[in-house]
């Protein structure tokens, strides 16, 4: 039997049982025991219980001992493989091996900063903003720039263990510059990265690096691409066990969305699911995923303005200095937020694991509540003096609380952001749902532009249930080439281990690359 048929049968059933515009769960739901066991280690996750209640998978295991060995690691893999997880408990280990002074948690985006308690990449070496013509720069110039910024030469001086996720989105240029600021800094000029262990994890078939975004994939030059690379991991690993899809159909068809290498049966299922799915526009429950931010907004703000009720604005409350500061705006806490009755709302914290209230949840306001608010919470946020009472989809009631996030400097906390926990839900970006874990979105890609975009919007979802797609045109799956090769050069090694020379850490052309024992 073909893996798509009975998924055929099984969503036009679903149609059928949404046809009201709003999916019902359903006996034959696409989804299995693992989904459980994924929602369970959220739930270990944010009440802070010890991960050791995780059943780690082989590889991941694999990359622990790496990582509590003292080696450099590269973690890959597919969208839903644990990458995230994975490093939080990588910090752990980390924080034991060098003490939490010495380690230093990034990302190349303010979002997955900020998820993993860290700073962005760019704030921790100091050279500017995410995105930035720094960039580009010359290595001397970048150096000499660190060296005129005392608090990013104590951090390059302190520094034993970097971590760097979403590394797909950092360039080539910019990881050869930092490795040359490192060697230089340390004073260690013969060893590469200048003797940091460093935990970097990613998925280059997701969104490419920030600068070089755009329409033509020919331009990026990935961090794969960096002369310093190979020598910079002892460790390369694509983990290729998918936990937030638990259907294997549906990992499959990810799969091949990812590396452009799709079954044709497949790509028809994908066009077959976009037929009558107009009606999901009206299903306010279901998140809408744009390509452009402009589109995000306009959505927002207008399903916000159609309700006609008065509403509550929330604006955070920032302290700490100067570019700490700022990179609180580029997190997932939004500056300013307005609210109404009505409004569609998702929260962007872990709040009560246990009754599904988890970042990524989804619900709408039902009011504002005076009764339960202390004046110190709110103190700054809103002027109104109420908190928004939230209705979420898994049927639970919250009345909703600022939240605190942290800017941390190694294990120094040096900005933080009070603010309601909630943004706007009718509408995201792709961009900014890259990391996330969605229950149901909906997606016209027929705008999709640049490599990795319809797979990171795809690949969202745990289940075919939550996936509403209205359009998709072939073409709008891009991978690059230079990515492919990649990948390949990884999976031809058999074990997707790549050993560096330990007596040099230099490797060796990759056709005589050793296995792992
Ligand atoms: N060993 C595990 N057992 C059960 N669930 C897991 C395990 N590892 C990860 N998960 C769950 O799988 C889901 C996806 O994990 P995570 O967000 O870490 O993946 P990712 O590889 O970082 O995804 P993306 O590339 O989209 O950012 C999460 O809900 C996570 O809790």
């Amino acid at each position: 039997m073909k893996v798509f048929n009975f998924q055929v049968v099984a969503v036009a059933a679903y149609r059928t049982f949404s046809s009201n515009g709003v999916a019902k769960p359903s006996a034959w739901a696409l989804t299995n025991l693992k989904t459980k066991s994924n929602r369970e280690v959220e739930q270990c996750r944010s009440r802070n219980l010890p991960m050791s209640k995780i059943e780690w998978g082989e590889e991941q295991k694999h990359v622990l001992s790496a990582i509590s060995e003292g080696k450099s690691v590269f973690i890959t893999g597919s969208a839903g493989t644990g990458k995230t997880l994975l490093l939080e408990e990588t910090i752990k280990f980390l924080n034991r091996l060098h003490t939490p002074s010495g380690v230093y948690v990034t990302a190349s985006t303010g979002i997955a900063a900020c998820a993993l308690k860290g700073q962005t990449l760019h704030s921790f070496a100091g050279i500017g903003i995410v995105g930035g013509d720094n960039d580009d720069d010359d290595p001397q110039n970048l150096l000499e720039r660190v060296l005129s910024n005392k608090g990013a030469c104590k951090r390059w001086r302190k520094v034993q263990a970097l971590v760097i996720d979403e590394i797909s989105m950092v360039s080539a240029k910019l990881f050869d510059n930092l490795d040359y600021v490192a060697r230089r800094v340390k004073g260690v000029n013969e060893k590469t990265w200048g003797g940091i262990q460093l935990v970097v994890s990613g998925d280059f078939f997701q969104l490419p690096p920030v600068t070089n975004r755009g329409r033509n994939c020919k331009v990026v030059k990935y961090a794969f691409e960096a002369k310093c690379w190979n020598n910079s991991f002892d460790l390369q690993l694509e983990l290729k066990r998918v936990f937030r899809q638990s259907d294997y159909g549906l990992t499959r068809l990810l799969e091949g969305v990812r590396r452009g290498e799709s079954d044709p049966q497949d790509l028809e299922f994908l066009e077959h699911l976009c037929l009558g799915n107009d009606e999901c526009d009206y299903d306010p429950s279901v998140v809408q995923l744009f390509p452009l931010n402009k589109d995000v907004e306009k959505v927002n703000e207008e399903r916000l303005r159609s309700l006609q009720k008065d509403v509550v604005v929330y604006r955070a409350v920032d302290s700490g200095k100067g570019h700490w500061k700022r990179q609180l705006s580029c997190g997932i806490a939004p500056d300013e937020i307005s609210l109404c009755e009505g409004a569609r709302v998702m929260l962007v914290k872990n709040l009560d694991t246990e009754h599904g209230l988890v970042n990524g949840a989804t619900g709408v306001v039902v009011g504002f509540s005076w009764s339960s608010v202390k004046r110190e919470d709110l103190d700054g946020i809103c002027n109104d003096n109420v908190l928004p009472m939230v209705k979420f989809d898994s049927g639970q009631f919250m009345t909703v609380k600022p939240a605190t996030w942290h800017v941390m400097d190694g294990y120094k906390v040096v900005a933080c952001r009070k603010q309601i926990p909630l943004i706007l839900a009718w509408a995201m970006s792709i961009h900014k749902c890259q990391g996330m874990t969605l229950d149901r979105i909906h997606t016209d890609l027929s705008r999709a532009f640049g490599c990795g975009m319809v797979y990171v919007a795809l690949s969202r979802v745990r289940t075919l249930e939550g996936l509403h797609l209205s359009a998709l045109s072939r073409s709008k799956i891009k991978v690059d080439q230079k990515v492919s090769r990649f990948y390949r050069s990884l999976a031809e090694k058999g074990e997707k281990v790549m050993i560096v020379d330990e007596s040099t850490k230099k490797v060796p052309p990759l056709s005589i690359l050793k296995k792992s024992e």
